[in-house]
């Protein structure tokens, strides 16, 4: 172990050194900020004497976890063994991390250190000192993800399953499953909304609406009308042939049979309905009328409708039905699969902001949209079922982990003490990735006298969509008055046209620091756009040029990394890639923080929706909890574009289609650009075709990759 500062760069060193209360150390792209997190802890300990069991530190990702273990190993271990490790080909992950484990164990000051991630620091919290607040056996409940950290005390059922079952519960109250009824049918079901807004040119499609019991009515106030009935038990028939004469055959609108009662609804569209009455009326029949103008207000509608009824049917006609949640939604299971996950991604947003079911659930009800304010009449309800049916089986899911601590530590003096005393630092990586529960939790545990050494870049903050907030670190000083901020502003990463298009691109961005990076490489070449006139061409290029960096700069598949927005983007590539023997790393580029990589292609630089950027509000459901604005998640695509660019250390390749370019593209300056739009044939035309399987390939090959033919 040894903590040399000489390998830092001035800056880096202030940081290191700071004695500061509060820190943020800021910085750009390949900085070296993880670099210099590692540098503060070992010199803490080696310098500063300071023992491991008051240093926290707090990172991200499982992965960032053991990546700096990692590094603190090989720093450690000087008989070179977790190198061999580490570089062994053999090991699968699961034996790397039990041979990590090992080396921890070896390495008493690692042991002693804590280096966790929010969630299984705020677990550990919990189970040893949490009785007060939960019970300490918690067990982890999740939402199907691939959380895997807290295995073996997870619940064996997941948040959709219990979900799913406070629903059936809850629709035993035949009141709200007809209400969920009512909204799956008016806003989840696709099918039907095809309908609706298909042309509609025959009279039988002209019946649009659709009614509890599933019967195909023609306006919205009959469907209130078969509505009303069916929740009153009372069958009905709706535009049954009759004919009551003999001679003369028409569609009364409603029959109650029960109660012998013909009910039409008149409305501005109606058609004359004399003929009818006069049937009616020959054969001694009741009819009874009903009209747009009452319909208009529900409360009146509902006494028309039971004076129509009183008298003619049993006196108990308007007990309630009695009705199965599987009967009513056999036809519905993906619509309450919807509607499971929407309540689910609201309780999950509600907790992150801190925001109780019981204020939500008033927010809601000043929207102006019905659907809005339908939707948390009956997902509240639903989501306190679940908390206290969470409660009860001690299950607690991740967000439940912070929120959990934090009232632990507030209403309980003693133990917040505990820990201000031991963690006299505290040390936090990619702070541009925080929210408010862990911002919250930060301040719980850092006292005045402690420190507090963040580090982190706001240009790459990334995941605003799941609850972080880049104000946390652009304004860090409202939230940690002391704090001083020190800028690392040399990117040892990437050639200078790769900085310099970074620099450009967020450029556009208003709501950030602003900084300088500077490049430490010289560039050897400019950032290659391609823009192919077909996918097919895009393959090809790809192909091409993953070939030549293997063959001629001698790159190895770790050296290539391709990027992309969404994962869709990769299909086309894929089973081509397969096919050429070609295996190399790609990743989505929210997955690709803190990677690096000598060669990067970002593909699918295209425009439009699926495009990237591709920003989508998201459901107004959601702007209950907390408004969107475009601006501001245009922003965020545009950092996550600099995250992709910012991976590449020598070469990077941008790949989009001509006339959809992505927007972008132009914010990459025309000095360090290399525009490329000839296809293949054009670009390589020292290029030739197999002469067995007629696949292009370069004149140099003595056989073909593609079928394996010597040439
Ligand atoms: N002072 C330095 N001298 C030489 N190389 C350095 C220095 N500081 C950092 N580096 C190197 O720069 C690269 C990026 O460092 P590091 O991963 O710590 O940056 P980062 O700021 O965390 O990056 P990012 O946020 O982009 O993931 C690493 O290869 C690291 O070894």
């Amino acid at each position: 172990m040894n903590p040399n500062l000489s390998h830092l760069n001035q800056k880096q060193q202030v940081a290191v050194l700071s004695e500061s209360k509060q820190l943020l150390v800021l910085a750009g792209a390949g900085s070296g900020k993880t670099k210099t997190l590692l540098q503060k802890l070992l010199y803490l300990i080696e310098e500063k004497e300071v023992s491991p069991n008051h240093i926290l530190t707090i990172t991200f990702g499982k992965e960032t976890a053991n990546e700096m273990l990692d590094r603190l190993l090989l720093a450690t271990d000087e008989t070179g063994a977790y190198s061999k490790v580490l570089t062994d080909p053999s090991l699968s992950k699961k034996e790397k991390d039990l041979e990590r484990h090992f080396f921890i164990k070896k390495y008493k000051w690692i042991d002693n250190l804590t280096l966790k991630t929010f969630h299984s620091f705020c677990y550990q919290i919990l189970r040893n000192y949490g009785v007060k607040e939960f019970d300490n056996k918690f067990k982890i409940i999740n939402d199907n993800s691939k959380k895997d950290e807290f295995l073996t005390t997870s619940a064996t059922e997941s948040a959709t399953d219990v979900l799913h079952k406070i629903i059936i519960e809850e629709c035993a109250n035949s009141e709200y499953l007809l209400d969920l009824k009512r909204y799956v049918l008016d806003y989840l079901s696709y099918d039907l909304r095809k309908k609706k807004n298909n042309i509609l040119n025959t009279y039988e499609e002209s019946k649009k609406y659709i009614s509890l019991n599933g019967t195909k009515v023609r306006s919205k106030s009959e469907q209130y009308i078969a509505d009303w009935l069916y929740r009153h038990n009372i069958v009905f028939k709706y535009e049954k042939p009759t004919n009551l004469t003999g001679d003369f055959d028409f569609k009364p609108d409603f029959f109650i049979p029960e109660a012998d009662i013909y009910l039409e609804h008149v409305s501005e569209k109606s058609y004359p309905s004399k003929q009818k009455e006069a049937q009616y009326k020959k054969t001694n029949r009741v009819l009874e009328k009903t009209f747009e103008k009452q319909a208009q207000d529900t409360a009146l509608f509902n006494l028309e409708l039971d004076r129509i009824v009183k008298g003619r049917l049993p006196s108990n006609y308007h007990y309630k039905v009695s009705l199965s949640f599987e009967e009513e939604f056999k036809n519905f299971n993906k619509e309450i699969k919807d509607f499971i996950n929407l309540a689910m991604s609201v309780m999950h947003k509600a907790k992150v902001e801190n925001q109780s079911p019981e204020k939500l659930y008033t927010k809601s009800q000043t929207d102006q949209h019905e659907r809005v304010r339908k939707f948390y009449q009956l997902a509240i309800p639903i989501i306190e079922k679940y908390q206290e049916y969470c409660t009860n089986k001690s299950y607690m899911d991740f967000d439940d982990l912070i929120s959990k601590t934090i009232s632990l530590l507030k209403n309980q003096k003693d133990i917040k003490e505990k820990f201000q005393q031991q963690y006299k630092y505290i040390l936090v990586d990619e702070f541009q990735d925080v929210n408010t529960l862990q911002v919250e939790l930060l301040k719980q545990l850092h006292h005045s006298e402690n420190q507090l050494f963040c580090v982190g870049d706001d240009w790459q903050s990334i995941y605003g969509f799941r609850g972080s907030n880049v104000d946390y670190i652009v304004n860090f000083s409202d939230y940690f008055p002391e704090a001083k901020t020190i800028k690392l502003n040399l990117n040892y990463r990437s050639t200078e046209h790769i900085v310099n298009a970074g620099n450009e691109v967020i450029a556009n961005n208003k709501f950030k620091i602003e900084k300088e990076i500077i490049s430490s490489k010289k560039s050897d070449s400019k950032i290659h756009i391609y823009s192919g006139n077909t996918e097919e061409d895009n393959v090809d290029f790809l192909v091409d040029q993953i070939q030549q960096l293997q063959q001629e700069k001698e790159y190895k598949n770790d050296d290539i990394l391709i990027l992309y927005r969404s994962s869709k983007m990769y299909y086309p590539y894929q089973n081509r890639l397969k096919k050429e023997g070609i295996f190399i790393s790609r990743k989505s580029i929210h997955a690709s923080k803190g990677l690096e990589a000598k060669a990067v292609f970002v593909i699918g630089m295209t425009s439009g929706l699926g495009g990237f950027p591709d920003v989508r509000m998201g459901d107004r459901i959601f702007q209950v909890i907390k408004p969107s604005n475009h601006d501001l998640l245009m922003e965020e695509e545009r950092r996550l574009f600099y995250v992709a660019i910012t991976r590449a250390k020598d070469e990077l390749f941008l790949i989009t289609e001509k006339g959809n370019e992505s927007p972008f593209l132009k914010e990459i300056p025309n000095n360090v650009r290399h525009n490329i739009n000839k296809p293949l044939r054009l670009l390589n035309p020292e290029k030739k075709l197999c002469q067995s399987c007629n696949h292009q390939i370069n004149e140099k090959f003595l056989f073909c990759p593609h079928c394996g033919e010597n040439q």
